[in-house]
């Protein structure tokens, strides 16, 4: 498990197994979440500075939703410490009640009321305020989400992408000091949801609110985080930036969660840069395997769209012969499965590369591109 941040994570955000570190918005230290006998969240830290964007990711039943549920004080926590700013909201002999804790959600399901317009939807939580400071301030927040002439209509008259804007005017307008995503995005159709997530961003960054985002996708996890958590099992995974996460996960789980990863197991020689398949098949990185990686049994890791084959082969320190096995054409790129001395290799190619099923290829990749994870089943 890493838990440290990386040196190219963004200020802002810090994945970290420290205590919470001072200046934080909100921190989560050791965090334990039960269910009966099960333990669903088993000792999870993290931190984020004031505007940060994170976004806890994982596989179905990983732990992001009861974590983010915790956070808002929705689920008890069976023990460590949940911090927004220095007051302590959760944590031994406390738990501070969800609406005193100065942070609000949004849902997948918008949650939007059909009976009420939408000013009143949004204007909703800032009841017992005065007519005119209420009436300003949705109108500052409709006209932040692009909703400024939607003000009369009824829930029932929007669209979806439209109550998912509300449900965000009506998060933000209270001014809370963290707000919480629940796979807001995942009702969406494809078209709206990439749209969705780019004005969500903007207003994020616009808004500088501090954000923690669940979601198990991984597009939306690297596009818009300063950081990611990588849960699997209720622990953390790897906590990392997201361009960190893509180009050195640190396990061969974190390394096919996100992308593409073509993994190829074997021993490493104590130089820790050359790994041999059990087919002998070599394969060199330019880095040496670290520490955590054992000679025995370590994995050699690149991603698919490294992978080169024919004439550019020949620039590569790592030089194959291969057979195209199949072609799959995906609209933007080729999915080509080869075969290498006994092992399977995953690369995408450009359209006109013209490769073809039982082709014999020159198959390469940059040893820049190689990098080594401990094999899995350790
Ligand atoms: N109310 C509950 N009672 C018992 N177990 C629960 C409850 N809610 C969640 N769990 C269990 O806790 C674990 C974590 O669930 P959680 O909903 O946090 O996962 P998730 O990563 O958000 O998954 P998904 O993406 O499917 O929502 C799972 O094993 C789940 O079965």
């Amino acid at each position: 498990m890493t838990t440290q941040a990386s040196p190219e994570a963004q200020p802002g955000v810090a994945g970290t197994a420290a205590r919470t570190p001072s200046g934080s918005a909100l921190s989560v230290d050791d965090l334990r979440i039960r269910y009966g006998d099960v333990e669903a969240v088993k000792g999870i830290s993290f931190s984020i500075e004031p505007g940060g964007f994170l976004t806890l990711l994982g596989p179905s039943g990983c732990g992001k939703s009861t974590t983010l549920r915790c956070i808002a004080g929705l689920e008890p926590a069976a023990g460590g410490t949940i911090k927004v700013g220095d007051q302590v909201v959760a944590g031994p002999g406390r738990a501070v009640p969800p609406e005193k804790r100065g942070i609000n959600m949004v849902f997948q399901s918008y949650a939007v009321w059909p009976h009420m317009t939408v000013a009143k939807n949004v204007g909703y939580g800032l009841k017992g305020l005065p007519k005119q400071e209420v009436a300003d301030r949705v109108e500052e927040v409709l006209e932040l989400v692009g909703l400024a002439s939607y003000a009369r209509r009824y829930g029932t008259e929007l669209s979806g992408g439209q109550q998912q804007r509300v449900a965000l005017a009506r998060a933000i307008v209270t001014r809370p000091k963290v707000l919480l995503f629940d796979e807001p995005l995942s009702n969406l159709d494809a078209a709206l949801r990439e749209q969705m997530r780019v004005e969500l961003l903007e207003l994020q960054r616009t808004v500088g609110i501090t954000s923690v985002y669940v979601t198990h996708d991984q597009t939306e996890a690297m596009s818009m985080s300063d950081h990611v958590v990588l849960l699997r099992d209720g622990v953390i995974e790897q906590a990392d930036g997201p361009r960190e996460l893509y180009r050195r996960p640190r396990s061969e789980f974190a390394a096919r969660f996100v992308g593409r990863a073509d993994i190829l197991p074997g021993r490493l020689d104590t130089s820790r840069r050359r790994l041999e398949t059990a087919t002998g098949i070599a394969v060199v990185g330019a880095e040496a395997a670290g520490d955590d990686v054992p000679l025995d049994a370590a994995s050699a890791v690149f991603r698919s769209e490294n992978v080169v084959v024919g004439e550019a082969a020949e620039r590569c320190e790592n030089r194959w012969d291969g057979t195209v096995e199949r072609v799959a054409f995906l609209g933007s790129h080729l999915d080509v499965a080869l075969e290498v001395g006994g092992a399977s290799v995953r690369a995408e190619l450009r359209i006109d590369s013209g490769v073809e099923p039982g082709q014999r290829v020159a198959v390469g990749v940059l040893a820049a591109d190689v990098h080594f994870v401990p094999a899995a089943g350790l």
